[in-house]
């Protein structure tokens, strides 16, 4: 795989809406920033909609919904499929509480989602795969990530990107397996997130072949991650937090080029 899109966003710098949640807001905000894309945070159903007529992408992140943000959600979600804008979805924590669940189903209902990402515990629950996931948080499961990331892919016609260890891409037919990254990245709140909205930058920048656009931003980031973590000892937390936002500003597509483990199995010539 040809590595050649943080350049692109570098000369873009495409615009991004999120609707967040209050625990990453400004985090996400500055890794789109350090990546080299252009944050807009908006959740007020004033402005949502206009907001689609000149953005690039549009994140949707339930980490900490509420009735007034899924409203928000609905109509940035439908006026971004009008406009022809992708929209991500981040289900975070959806299998915690029946209220998610039925916000996510509201939203998969009715918005077009071009790609969702999210952990184990988060994309077996939309696969409908058992798995005890915790809070926010990946949980345990015995259950193949690879198939769960094909099935959920199938189930919701877009591409799916189920983070973890190895991170598992899959359109329903193509899979990606990365085996980048570092366990440093479950230790801060904010990071799988943060992955959600630079597939956003990612996917701003090719609407044309998905499934290859949110394969190099998961590598990508987690490539951003290994660099970051390389000289940290493991407890230090703090430093990988600011250290993967030092990471992503200076990442190169030479050096994602060089570091990548990624493994392309199935779609048409196979
Ligand atoms: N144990 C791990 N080893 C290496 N990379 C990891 C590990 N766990 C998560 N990652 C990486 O962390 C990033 C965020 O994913 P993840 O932690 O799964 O999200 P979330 O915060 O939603 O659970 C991804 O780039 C993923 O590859
Ligand atoms: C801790 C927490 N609680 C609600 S949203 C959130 C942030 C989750 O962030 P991430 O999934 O990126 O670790
Ligand atoms: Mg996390």
């Amino acid at each position: 795989m040809q590595f050649n899109m943080i350049e692109k966003i570098r000369q873009t710098n495409p615009l991004i809406h999120n609707i967040t949640n209050i625990v990453v807001a400004n985090y996400v905000a500055n890794g789109l920033l350090a990546l080299g894309a252009s944050p807009i945070m908006a959740d007020a159903e004033q402005e949502v909609a206009e907001l689609a007529t000149f953005t690039s992408a549009l994140v949707l992140n339930i980490g900490t919904l509420d009735a007034v943000k899924v409203k928000a959600m609905l109509l940035a979600g439908k006026a971004a499929n009008q406009q022809g804008v992708p929209v991500i979805l981040d289900p975070v924590g959806v299998g915690a509480t029946s209220y998610r669940k039925q916000a996510v189903a509201e939203l998969l209902q009715q918005v077009k989602f071009t790609a969702i990402r999210g952990n184990a515990g988060e994309i077996a629950q939309l696969a409908g795969v058992a798995w005890s996931a915790k809070g926010v948080d990946a949980g345990e499961g015995g259950a193949d990530i690879a198939q769960i990331a094909q099935q959920a892919a199938q189930r919701y016609q877009c591409v799916v990107a189920v983070s973890g260890e190895i991170d598992y891409i899959s359109d329903g037919k193509q899979l990606a397996k990365i085996a980048n990254g570092t366990p440093m990245f479950p230790k801060i709140t904010g990071s799988g997130c943060l992955l959600g909205a630079v597939i956003g930058a990612f996917l701003a920048l090719d609407q044309q072949n998905p499934f290859i656009a949110v394969t190099q931003a998961c590598t990508a980031y987690a490539v951003a991650g290994e660099i970051a973590a390389q000289h940290l000892q493991a407890t230090q937390y703090g430093q990988f937090y600011t250290g993967l936002l030092d990471s992503l500003a200076a990442l190169t597509d030479q050096q994602v080029q060089q570091l990548a483990k990624v493994t392309l199995l199935g779609g048409d010539d196979e």
